[in-house]
């Protein structure tokens, strides 16, 4: 059963309240100076992940700051490929760098094998999350989609039009299913162990599920996290996962129900009327102000939330950003976001 003392544990149960939890996808990042000095002092963002007690710091400074209803384990979603063998880096100012797999004759590079090896490290953030934090906030544990951790291993990094990925799955789609098979099992593997580690929530991040065609999306986005939910729920009957679909636009009903996550994220995108009146009947949502009005501030960021409070209030809902804070962010407008959502 929720802790009744976490209002974000409560929304995911379905309970529609006064306030809503709030918490910010990216919340620890480069906005916040501290961020900046801790990953410094660590190295390198990569180093920062696979240090258990810097990962565990920069998880908490935005706890302390703004007293978010949830924390979110602090590393990222690609380090599966790394664990399941590509090579991965972080150029400064270029985003993720993978040696990519174009086709099917690539997958022997992967193995499963070392994976909890190569991710020890994270397990142990988590334990230590799991001590550290408030006994009023949630702990949540995180993964990408399988679909949008592949984009980044057949690109090899960032994409604009995903032209090698939906090449690949359209081309050959029994081979793309072995790289999902691989991506699916190593998900659930690293899942199962942030939660026997702490986490007390999933939020699966399928960021680029949006450029699939409809049956890519049933295929690539659908059944693979339905597996991940069955085998997580399998063990851990009650854990709540929130999927973050973003840009699937009319395949979130589908997608709820097919899949059986608990809540739905929506991007900033979503019509919140008909979210209001189609997916929040079926369950939780989070979402969705567009990260750039914490960037403009000023009345307009006031008003924005204020619609999105306005339109959701009627059903379980979680306060979020649409996608990931961005680095240019002011911090007092963080503040004030929260303050104004906690005055309601
Ligand atoms: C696609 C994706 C990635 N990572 C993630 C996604 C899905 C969500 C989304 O779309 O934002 C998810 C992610 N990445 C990070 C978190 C930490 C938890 C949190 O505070 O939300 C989470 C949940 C830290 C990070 N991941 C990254 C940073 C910035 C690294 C730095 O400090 O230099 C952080 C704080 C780097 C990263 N990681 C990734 C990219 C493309 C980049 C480069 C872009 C950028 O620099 O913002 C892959």
């Amino acid at each position: 059963m929720p802790n009744s003392n976490k209002t974000f544990l409560r929304a995911l149960n379905g309970e529609t309240l006064p306030v809503p939890p709030i918490w910010l996808m990216r919340q620890a990042g480069r906005y916040l100076p501290e961020y900046r000095a801790t990953r410094a002092e660590a190295g390198s963002f990569l180093d920062l992940c696979y240090n258990p007690d810097l990962a565990c710091e920069v998880t908490l400074q935005p706890l302390r700051r703004y007293d978010f209803d949830a924390a979110i384990l602090f590393s990222d979603i690609l380090v599966i490929p790394k664990a399941l063998g590509q090579h991965l880096a972080f150029k400064q100012g270029e985003g993720p760098q993978l040696e990519p797999i174009r086709d099917a004759s690539g997958l022997g590079r992967l193995s499963i094998d070392g994976i909890h090896a190569s991710l020890g490290p994270i397990y142990e953030t988590v334990s230590k999350l799991s001590d550290a934090i408030p006994d009023h906030t949630a702990l949540i544990g995180f993964a990408g989609g399988p679909w949008t951790v592949a984009t980044y291993m057949v690109e090899g990094k960032g994409s604009k039009d995903f032209a090698n990925i939906r090449r690949f799955a359209y081309g050959d789609p029994k081979g793309f299913d072995q790289l999902i098979d691989i991506v699916v099992e190593a998900t659930t593997q690293y899942l199962l162990k942030q939660v026997e580690a702490g986490a007390e929530c999933i939020q699966l991040f399928e960021t680029w599920g949006g450029v699939l065609s409809e049956n890519g999306f049933k295929r690539w986005v659908i059944e693979p996290t339905k597996k991940i939910v069955a085998s997580l729920r399998a063990v851990h009957p009650d854990l709540p996962i929130i999927g973050f679909p973003r840009g699937a636009g009319l395949h979130m009903i589908d997608f709820k129900q097919q899949t059986g996550v608990t809540a739905v994220g929506l991007d900033s995108g979503v019509p919140l009327k008909w979210v209001a009146e189609n997916l929040q009947k079926l369950g939780p949502v989070q979402g969705n102000l567009d990260p750039m009005y914490l960037i403009t501030g000023g009345d307009e960021m006031i008003d924005e939330t204020r619609r999105i409070l306005e339109t959701l209030k009627n059903g379980p809902f979680i306060f979020n950003l649409g996608h990931g804070i961005t680095p240019e962010t002011s911090p007092d407008n963080v503040d004030k976001l929260v303050k104004f959502i906690r005055s309601q």
